[in-house]
């Protein structure tokens, strides 16, 4: 979409910031409209549709906690769920900008603001709002984050917001979503791009591997530590330390990391000197955000302490046109690596890919390309040269199914709530469940 065709709507108490923000866009956009009042939305969106909302953080000047803005955010996003809306935040609100993020604004401007940043910032949502078959890579150097969905556009939004803040970040998804790809450009297009990026896979670590391996130890600690050696934590120092699969560490190790974590230094074993550290820490897990709220498994004051912002990477199978895209793109890719093609796909190449699951997805959809190319006769492909292999394609046909039954559970509630504006009583009530067991649901499915 451009600019020139673009509704905005400012809402502020402060006239002066009205005034200086119509005549900023009065000329790039559409229409500008502006509001005094929050109170007013439900009346102004009954009448008016809008591409975008600008909208302060801190009304009447009284409650500087942001929560009126979080409020006003939410209540535009049921209002008019298409409608991205950017906050206007006091300079030093950072961590509030982040939780804004988090329950749904696009972006956020800082005050006092520079007339450019503004325009860039509403220049490039309206932009985004259109284009649906453009190639959006992720900016990672090398790893490019291959999407043009609504879901991967989403996780590459987050991304260019949370790279520059050096907030902690947990990334959730499935196996071979790409949850590497999406630490590496966070890390790339951060401060700390030319520092250190150090990654541990520590669900796979025993407990004596990893306060070695992450804390380091000093000659003489244990038998076989002939010399002093440097922990992760260390080598990472100035840069990035992503720890993947954190949701299967134990809740020992859970506590010696959280110890590090607040306080931010490290002792090596058979050490007694703690070591400052500077490190920004990523961090990644295949298990459902439920799963880790399940405090059996996992402490509370972890989850906090690392999901300043979670971004969840949502499964090939929820990303429509991807699959064709990535298809192209790894099809592509082999052909150059195995000297064949190019490569043509015969309709049905493509709608045998789109019907499978992709229990495995990204990695899975790779390997099936890599394949069919490997083993094609000639350059132009179709259904019979895709082989779903048995460990890739033989998905937890009960997690599925139950997969497909929360989803259908969820959308429901979304389209009940949504009919009734919010209201939960008349809601649960239309959906033949107590308040109780609809907050439950809510709860569950982290609405
Ligand atoms: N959107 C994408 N564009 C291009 N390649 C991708 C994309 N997503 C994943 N891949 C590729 O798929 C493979 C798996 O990705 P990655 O290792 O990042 O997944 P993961 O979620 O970290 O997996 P695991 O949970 O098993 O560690 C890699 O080869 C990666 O390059």
């Amino acid at each position: 979409m451009q600019l020139r065709d673009a509704k905005i709507l400012v809402i502020d108490d402060d006239p002066d910031v009205l005034i200086a923000m119509r005549l900023l866009l009065k000329s790039h956009v559409a229409e500008i409209a502006v509001e005094k009042k929050p109170a007013n939305l439900h009346a102004i969106f009954s009448d008016n549709k809008f591409d975008l909302v600008i909208l302060d953080m801190n009304f009447n000047g009284l409650v500087n906690t942001g929560n009126e803005g979080i409020f006003w955010l939410n209540r535009i996003k049921e209002l008019s769920p298409g409608t991205d809306v950017i906050l206007i935040t006091a300079y030093g609100d950072i961590e509030l900008a982040i939780r804004s993020l988090k329950e749904g604004a696009s972006d956020f401007i800082i005050k006092p603001w520079k007339n450019e940043k503004v325009i860039e910032s509403v220049t490039e949502m309206i932009r985004k709002k259109k284009e649906p078959g453009t190639k959006i890579k992720a900016k990672a150097g090398n790893n490019r984050i291959i999407g043009e969905s609504e879901e991967i556009r989403n996780v590459f939004t987050k991304i260019e917001k949370v790279a520059p803040t050096d907030a902690n970040v947990l990334i959730l998804g499935e196996n071979g979503t790409g949850k590497d790809l999406v630490a590496k450009a966070i890390h790339e297009n951060s401060e700390r791009k030319n520092k250190p990026f150090v990654k541990v896979d520590v669900g796979a670590l025993t407990s004596t591997l990893f306060e070695s391996e992450l804390f380091g130890y000093k000659k003489g600690a244990f038998t076989d530590a002939r010399e002093d050696r440097k922990g992760r934590f260390e080598t990472a120092n100035g840069g990035t330390l992503f720890l993947d699969e954190i949701g299967n560490i134990s809740l020992r190790q859970q506590a010696r990391l959280l110890t590090v974590l607040q306080n931010r230094t490290i002792t090596p074993l058979g050490s007694n000197v703690a070591i400052p550290v500077d490190i920004r820490l990523i961090c990644a897990t295949n298990l459902k955000i439920s799963e880790l709220s399940d405090e059996s498994k996992f402490r509370k004051d972890l989850i906090y302490r690392i999901n300043t912002v979670d971004i969840v990477i949502p499964p090939l199978r929820a990303r429509g046109t991807d699959i064709t895209l990535l298809t192209r793109h790894f099809l592509d890719f082999y052909a150059n690596k195995y000297s064949k093609g190019p490569f043509k796909t015969e309709k049905s190449f493509l709608e045998k890919l789109k019907k499978h699951p992709f229990p495995g997805n990204v990695r899975e959809l790779q390997y099936i390309v890599e394949r069919a190319v490997i083993m094609s006769e000639n350059t132009i492909l179709a259904d019979k040269d895709l082989s779903f292999s048995a460990i890739e394609s033989a998905p937890d046909k009960q997690e599925l199914d139950d997969l497909r039954l929360e989803t259908v559970e969820k959308n429901t509630i979304l389209k009940v709530i949504d009919k009734n504006k919010g209201n939960i009583s008349k809601s649960a009530k239309e959906l033949g469940i107590t308040r109780a067991a609809l907050y439950r649901r809510l709860d569950k499915y982290d609405l």
